[in-house]
């Protein structure tokens, strides 16, 4: 196994404030089947478990039901913008520093996202991450999405395999982590639904200023678990 150490990042609430374009998105398409405006709180509440539960959500939220013949038309219009709609899409304040950083460290970079993968491609470079990544992985990449722990799998693979970081907001990835056997390293200023102390964690941060300082330490002493 490589000593290079790997780092995987989540995408949405964890690299880049995503809400306000899923929102706006969420709303453009809804509205046009017809259907009233949600607020971003409440859509906030629906993103880190992938586009078919963000739907089912929506659908629920409109009375309708999550299940019957609305989500394909739901889906199909979403997917269409999902791809073009970057608009909305902001980097963390410290995000692109804190990689640079890594990266002159000796680390590999990776993301490992629900969203699917040709709309985090699309957000990543309109907020300008993508070239920081060796391996982009989406929630349709792979016949599982996160929590299953074979996207992280996947993706350390690709990375080479060496001790391991896994880097989220959500319940979503401290169970993901868990499952995959890695360390988690939680920003708590992302979408979790959980207080901070629920969500079993490595370390917590809420600014990347000071991220890499923070989790070379958990890499280079080797540790993977
Ligand atoms: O649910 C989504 O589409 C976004 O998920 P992420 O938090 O895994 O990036
Ligand atoms: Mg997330």
């Amino acid at each position: 196994m490589s000593d290079v150490p790997a780092l995987l990042f989540d995408l949405d609430g964890t690299l880049i404030d995503s809400i306000p374009a899923i929102h706006a998105m969420v709303n453009a398409v809804m509205a046009d089947l017809g259907y009233p405006a949600l607020g971003m709180v409440q859509v906030r509440g629906f993103v880190g478990r992938g586009v078919p539960h963000l739907i089912r959500q929506v659908l629920e939220a409109q009375g309708e039901d999550p299940e019957g013949p609305m989500f394909a038309r739901v889906e199909t219009a979403l997917m269409a913008r999902y791809l073009y709609d970057v608009e909305g899409n902001t980097p963390y304040p410290g995000v692109s520093q804190a990689l640079s950083a890594l990266a002159a460290r000796g680390c590999r970079l990776g993301v490992c996202t629900n969203k699917p993968h040709g709309p985090a491609i699309a957000a990543l470079t309109h907020v300008g991450l993508l070239d920081h990544f060796e391996v982009v992985l989406g929630g349709d990449s792979l016949p599982s999405r996160k929590p299953d722990p074979a996207m992280v799998h996947h993706a350390h693979d690709r990375l080479g395999g060496g001790p391991l970081l896994y880097v989220g907001d959500s319940e979503v990835d401290a169970e993901t982590a868990a499952n995959a056997g890695a360390a988690f390293a939680l920003y708590t200023e992302g979408y979790r639904h959980a207080p901070i102390e629920a969500l079993p964690h490595r370390f917590a941060f809420s600014d990347w200023r000071g991220f890499a300082d923070l989790a070379l330490p958990h890499l280079l002493a080797g540790e993977t678990g």
